[in-house]
């Protein structure tokens, strides 16, 4: 890779003093991840040319937010045609579901999404009503499965995704199968819908079939935002996937250990936290904790997944799997537990959960009921 070759972008900050966006032109050159920017409106440099080793190439897609030294800048666009000519046919989007047959795998599921090269930009799980399954489904009205297909929507949680990858709407679809399960399973047991569908109608997932559809099942899910979002704030708790784990493709496999230790995900959603939000979620840790700053510094520092995690006596039994706070501690006397197969260090330690009995509705209604609205 050339030395000079860098790619444009238009990044957005909320400058929370002068309460209004500003926006900058971002410069990205790979060879040595150094960032460079200017203000579009005052026309000057902001940052000269600076090393930001903690930014990836891949951080760089639309909607994406990423940290530029403590800041949280939304990237809103390309910056120029040459950037938008080489990069932006690798990040074609498409939207996925998976449906209530199929939610037990949740992370199995996530996991195949990260290891065929897609990133997931934004993921709800909502409940679906009869009108909304009859509404997104429309072009099956008069079709003859049609009851079937809405009472099997609306029989349990969906879990909406937006993928970002190379070719996503047709890659996506030749990853999961033929519609009907059974079909799926002669065509090879590795498409999605033979490893976890149910029948022709319980087909585990579904994906955008155009361009066209993408817009408007994305808008469905995201911008008018039809379902309901299924946290529960009852014998609950919180778990915060964080950034390094979610941008080393660990979500899945955390995700999957947690289903199979027994907790339920009630509810899950990825949120991209400013300075402002890390802080104010994590103020009880602020002059306690030894690694505040850094723990703030991480949490904003990419996109994070929040789950909903259910059980009897959730906050104390959850913690207890999640193991001590420090990786290194957790590998000796707990080697079982997350932070010991996922954590990195202190701070880089794969989740973060509630610590006492009394935050953790409080920690969940701060993701599903205060960031959600
Ligand atoms: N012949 C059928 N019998 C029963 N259910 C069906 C049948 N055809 C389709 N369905 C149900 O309706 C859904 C929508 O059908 P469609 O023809 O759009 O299939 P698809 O594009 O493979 O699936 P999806 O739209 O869910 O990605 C299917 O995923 C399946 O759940």
């Amino acid at each position: 890779m050339a030395v000079d070759e860098r790619f444009c972008f238009m990044g957005e900050w909320y400058d929370p003093q002068a309460s209004m966006t500003r926006t900058y032109q971002v410069l990205f050159y790979p060879a040595d991840s150094s960032i460079e920017m200017y203000d579009v409106k005052t026309r000057r440099a902001f940052l000269k040319r600076t090393k930001c080793e903690t930014i990836k190439f891949n951080d760089f897609f639309i909607g994406n937010t990423i940290n530029i030294f403590s800041r949280s800048i939304k990237i809103a666009d390309f910056g120029d045609a040459f950037t938008a000519r080489s990069i932006g046919k690798n990040q074609e989007r498409t939207l996925a579901i998976i449906k209530p047959d199929a939610i037990r795998s949740l992370g199995d599921i996530i996991s195949a999404v990260y290891e065929n090269g897609f990133t997931i930009a934004r993921m709800r799980m909502v409940k679906l009503s009869q009108n909304e399954v009859m509404y997104f489904y429309s072009e099956h009205k008069t079709k003859e499965f049609f009851p079937r297909l809405c009472e099997f929507m609306t029989s349990g949680p969906v879990v909406a995704m937006e993928l970002v990858g190379s070719d996503a709407v047709n890659r996506w679809r030749s990853m999961i199968g033929p519609t009907d399960t059974q079909r799926a399973r002669e065509q090879g047991a590795h498409l999605l819908r033979a490893r976890f569908g149910t029948d022709g109608t319980k087909n585990a997932l579904h994906g955008s079939d155009s361009a066209e559809s993408v817009q408007r099942e994305l808008s469905f899910f995201f911008g008018s935002k039809y379902g309901v979002n299924t946290a529960c704030y009852n014998d609950t708790t919180c778990c915060v996937i964080k950034p390094h784990a979610v941008a080393e493709g660990r979500a899945g496999h955390i995700i999957n250990a947690i289903l199979i230790a027994g907790f339920q995900v009630s509810a899950i959603g990825t949120y991209s936290l400013d300075k402002v939000n890390a802080e104010e979620f994590l103020e009880v840790y602020k002059g306690v904790v030894h690694e505040y700053p850094k723990m703030v510094e991480e949490l904003m520092s990419g996109a994070c997944i929040v789950l909903e995690v259910r059980a009897q006596n959730a906050q104390a039994v959850f913690r207890d799997f999640c193991g001590p706070a420090d990786p290194e501690i957790a590998r000796h006397i707990r080697p079982r537990t997350l932070r010991a197969l996922y954590g990195k260090d202190k701070v880089k330690n794969a989740v973060h959960c509630t610590d006492l009995a009394e935050d953790a509705s409080l920690e969940v209604e701060y993701f599903f009921r205060i960031l959600d609205h």
